[in-house]
């Protein structure tokens, strides 16, 4: 049903708005509160007319959690702006600066069809100069391991025969972990992993 009521209320597509975060937090909100104001219509109209009272704010809250997709969407139509350079969120793999090999691995060893909601937003600016550094917080599952791999692997050059990239993970089985992911889509690509401890990163030094 939220999907239905959103599709009416779509913004301008993101190519032609450049964003602000401030900007962006506001047409959020605007759009959640859409969404709601026809929420409130609807029950209205179902109570023969009768108005619904005004959320309280844990109330709201709620509602905000349970429309977070369309708050999601909202976000994904907008350009990303980060400090001075706007960025627009990708809709395909091809979309962002990365290698043939890159994308193969993506689409043939892992079966990608498309990035998720986070990567579409976060890849444009770890792939696209300026190369600002990036802190990205989503759920569990969502697909953050992809972008810093891509990221890595995207800003390495196979014929410099010298550590190029460290990804430090806080435990052991996060970095054995993340390494036979970044094996398994990575096939095609001449670079070499190793995974290790601090006396590792001394001897390859
Ligand atoms: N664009 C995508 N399309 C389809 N599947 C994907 C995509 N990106 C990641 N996945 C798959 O979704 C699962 C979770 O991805 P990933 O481990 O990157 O998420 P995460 O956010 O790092 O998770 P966690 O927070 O648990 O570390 C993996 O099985 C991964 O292969």
């Amino acid at each position: 049903m939220a999907r239905t009521r959103r599709a009416t209320a779509a913004p301008a597509p993101a190519a032609t708005v450049t964003m602000t975060p401030a900007a962006m937090r506001q047409a959020i909100a605007e759009g959640v509160n859409a969404i709601l104001d026809e929420r409130a219509a609807a029950q209205q109209a179902q109570n023969g007319g009768i108005g619904v009272q005004a959320a309280p704010a844990a109330h709201y809250h709620l509602t905000l959690w349970q429309y977070r997709d369309a708050v999601v969407d909202l976000l994904w139509r907008y350009e990303v702006t980060a400090g001075d350079t706007p960025y627009t969120s990708a809709a395909r793999f091809e979309d962002l600066n990365i290698s043939h090999e890159l994308l193969k691995g993506l689409y043939v060893a892992m079966q990608f069809e498309r990035p998720s909601k986070v990567q579409s937003i976060t890849l444009p600016m770890i792939l696209s100069p300026l190369y600002k550094s990036l802190v990205a917080q989503a759920h569990n599952g969502s697909g953050k391991t992809t972008c810093f791999a891509l990221g890595m692997l995207s800003r390495v050059d196979p014929k410099m025969a010298a550590p190029q990239a460290i990804c430090i993970c806080p435990t052991r089985e996060l970095a054995i972990q993340n390494y036979s992911f970044i094996l398994d889509w990575s096939f095609n690509v001449l670079v070499e992993f190793r995974i290790g401890d601090s006396g590792c990163l001394k001897e390859m030094f």
